[in-house]
């Protein structure tokens, strides 16, 4: 996540015919990226006290535009990278802040007639692919606001994006007197049903019930957006005959789907990978502030009763404006001080860890993903450089400064997923639309027109999600059938047990092929999938006696080295014993001889008995021991001589 900065722009408008008719003064002095008051307008200030004397105001901005400057070049300097990298997954906020009558409107939908008349402009304009062309060609003749804009580049880079497909929608709502509202909602049923802004599981609030309006073409969101232009609360104030009394935030949802090959080994199912982005382009134009009693002032004003037409309408008319007036600057009120504190956050004035009061209101609450969370953001301040609207023109750029601190944490929203993966998602997909599905006939709501609506929408989602998972899970078979093919030819065994079924499921996939989504096509995709299941039974048992025959293998290995063990004990058991047998014949046939000789000493006449050969022998053995008993008895003698001589020896010493 990279941290970026929200970019802050200021807008001067030109003066207004009422500015010029009064002979009211441009005051303020334009740089690139600052803006002061001109030096002899700071010393009328100080004079008159306006301004205390050791303050001399200067603001920095990312850029400031001149009264001269028009929307195609705020666009392209504000918004434009911002709109596109929507395209590869970023969200991007676009807003514009200022007071009544300065120029926010103008700058997001371009130049305003009345709002029916604009509607029904727009709404006829046929945006062929020739009209894009055309338009962003020759964008310096026409009026366009940055949402128009938008949608032309928007549009014309996803012409251009083959390995891509784009998918759109987009949301029109309405903050006015502290209530949200559908704008998108046919007029008759538009401020029937004030929705909840509730905290989604992200921690990011979410407006309850809105509805979505699923868009393919420039066409079609224009037909949106001027739809829900015919819904927006309009009036006359002091400062703008046609001033806006809502905050209005136009969302378009972008979501991106490609697909490539996977690199590596992988199953069959998964060769592919599926990137999909999702983003969205938030464009708000918020209401503009006005002082309380400049509202009194303009309700008062003959040109503002002549267009009432009773006494009794004048005064509620009057009732409605003032209260309008005070909810916009309380919400305007808690947007600054959401602003200032997360500036204060970040330049280490408050702690880090302070709470920010995005709950005070439900403004703040909707733009708290813009302010401080993943949305790469600009805002363009919008301001009059009319000496006569010092104080509002002095509290915008205070607001755009303190905006100028605030980094917001910016990631695209990328997904690779596998086939598989992806099903899983349209499944849990799927689910949530059946919960959501379920919690709508909870509230009860199941009969009634809009629920209904509803209904039919989500069904239908679901009907589309259902034929492409059922679409995904027939082709993964249908590879799974085609390995087990090629299988069959390295494995003639486990193929005979599959021959047949593999040719019925070829014969049936063909018939699918044919009759796609009809109830045959359904019944065949069933009786594929009892063919499948067989077939994974055969080859767990398969797999089961490989593992059987592994163990036995494993086992006779281990016992053919004990045996190779033993047979080497015995061998050498063998040897000894042959060698102790040996040794035994040896010592017996002593024995004989001895016991033989103990017999002649004892009886010598014995010896007559004997032959010449054993004669001899016997005379050898008596010889051989006798030299051997005196030889002992020699060594004896010696060895108590010597122990004689060493004794003498030591005693002479
Ligand atoms: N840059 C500009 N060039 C020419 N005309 C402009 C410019 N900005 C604003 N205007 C004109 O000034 C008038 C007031 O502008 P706009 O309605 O856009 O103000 P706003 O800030 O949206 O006011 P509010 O908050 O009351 O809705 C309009 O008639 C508009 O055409």
């Amino acid at each position: 996540m990279a941290s970026e900065p929200i970019k802050v722009y200021l807008r001067f408008r030109p003066l207004s015919n009422q500015e010029s008719e009064q002979n009211d003064d441009i005051m303020w002095n334009l740089n690139k990226n600052s803006v002061s008051i001109q030096a002899e307008d700071l010393n009328l200030f100080i004079n008159d006290k306006k301004i205390s004397s050791n303050y001399n105001p200067s603001f920095q901005f990312d850029y400031c535009f001149s009264w001269d400057s028009n929307n195609q070049e705020i666009y392209a300097k504000v918004a434009k990278n911002q709109v596109l990298s929507a395209l590869d997954g970023y969200n991007a906020t676009i807003f514009a802040y200022g007071q009544t009558g300065s120029g926010k409107t103008y700058t997001m939908l371009g130049k305003q007639e009345d709002s029916k008349v604009l509607a029904s402009r727009n709404m006829n304009i046929e945006y062929s692919e020739k009209t894009l062309e055309k338009n962003i060609e020759s964008r310096s003749e026409n009026y366009e606001g940055i949402i128009v804009l938008a949608l032309e580049d928007i549009f014309s880079v996803v012409k251009g994006c083959s390995d891509r497909k784009f998918y759109f929608s987009c949301s029109y709502m309405e903050i006015y007197n502290e209530h949200v509202y559908d704008l998108l909602k046919p007029p008759e049923e538009f401020t029937n049903e004030i929705l909840d802004v509730v905290e989604g599981p992200g921690k990011e609030f979410v407006v309850r019930g809105l509805s979505e309006q699923v868009v393919s073409s420039i066409s079609e969101v224009l037909e949106s957006l001027y739809k829900g232009e015919q819904n927006r609360h309009y009036a006359a104030t002091n400062l703008n005959h046609h001033s806006s009394r809502s905050h209005t935030i136009f969302k378009l949802n972008v979501k991106s789907l490609s697909v490539i090959p996977k690199t590596g080994d992988c199953e069959e199912s998964d060769k592919y990978e599926n990137i999909t982005t999702e983003s969205a382009i938030n464009f708000v134009d918020l209401a503009g502030s006005e002082k309380i009693k400049t509202l009194q002032a303009a309700a008062e004003t003959e040109k503002f009763k002549s267009s009432q037409f009773s006494a009794l309408s004048y005064k509620s008319d009057i009732d409605r404006i003032m209260a309008e007036g005070k909810n916009i600057n309380t919400s305007l009120f808690y947007l600054c001080q959401v602003i200032n504190k997360l500036s204060e956050k970040k330049l280490g004035i408050i702690k880090s860890d302070s709470h920010i009061p995005f709950r005070n209101s439900n403004l703040t609450k909707i733009l708290r993903s813009s302010l401080a969370g993943n949305s790469r953001t600009c805002i363009i301040c919008t301001a009059t450089a009319a000496k006569s609207q010092f104080e509002q023109t002095l509290s915008t750029l205070r607001f755009g400064n303190s905006a100028r601190s605030i980094t917001n944490k910016v990631r695209a929203n990328i997904k690779t997923e596998t086939n598989t993966q992806l099903l899983l998602t349209y499944e849990q997909d799927i689910a949530s639309l059946k919960r959501e599905l379920e919690l709508t006939y909870q509230r009860g709501k199941a009969y009634s027109s809009e629920t209904l609506v509803i209904r039919q929408q989500l069904e239908s989602k679901i009907a589309n999600m259902s034929k492409k998972i059922l679409k995904k899970n027939i082709i993964n078979v249908i590879r799974m059938v085609k390995v087990k093919e090629i299988k069959e030819l390295h494995c003639p065994k486990v193929g005979n047990l599959f021959s047949s079924n593999v040719s019925e499921a070829s014969k049936k996939y063909m018939t699918w092929e044919n009759e796609k989504f009809t109830d045959k096509g359904y019944s065949v995709y069933k009786e594929l999938q009892v063919v499948d299941r067989e077939k994974k039974n055969l080859l767990n048992n398969i797999v089961n006696i490989n593992n059987s025959m592994n163990c036995l293998a494993v086992a006779n290995q281990s016992l053919a080295k004990e045996r190779e063990k033993y047979e080497e004990i015995i061998e050498k058991a063998v040897v000894e014993k042959e060698n102790l047998e040996r040794e035994y014949v040896k010592i017996e046939s002593e024995k004989i001889g001895l016991e033989k000789m103990t017999r002649l000493f004892e009886c010598p006449e014995a010896a007559e008995d004997l032959n010449d050969e054993a004669l001899e022998t016997f005379e050898c053995l008596l010889l051989k021991r006798i030299s051997d008993i005196k030889e002992e008895r020699a060594k004896r003698k010696y060895e108590s001589m010597y122990k004689v001589f060493l004794s003498k020896v030591e005693a002479f010493v």
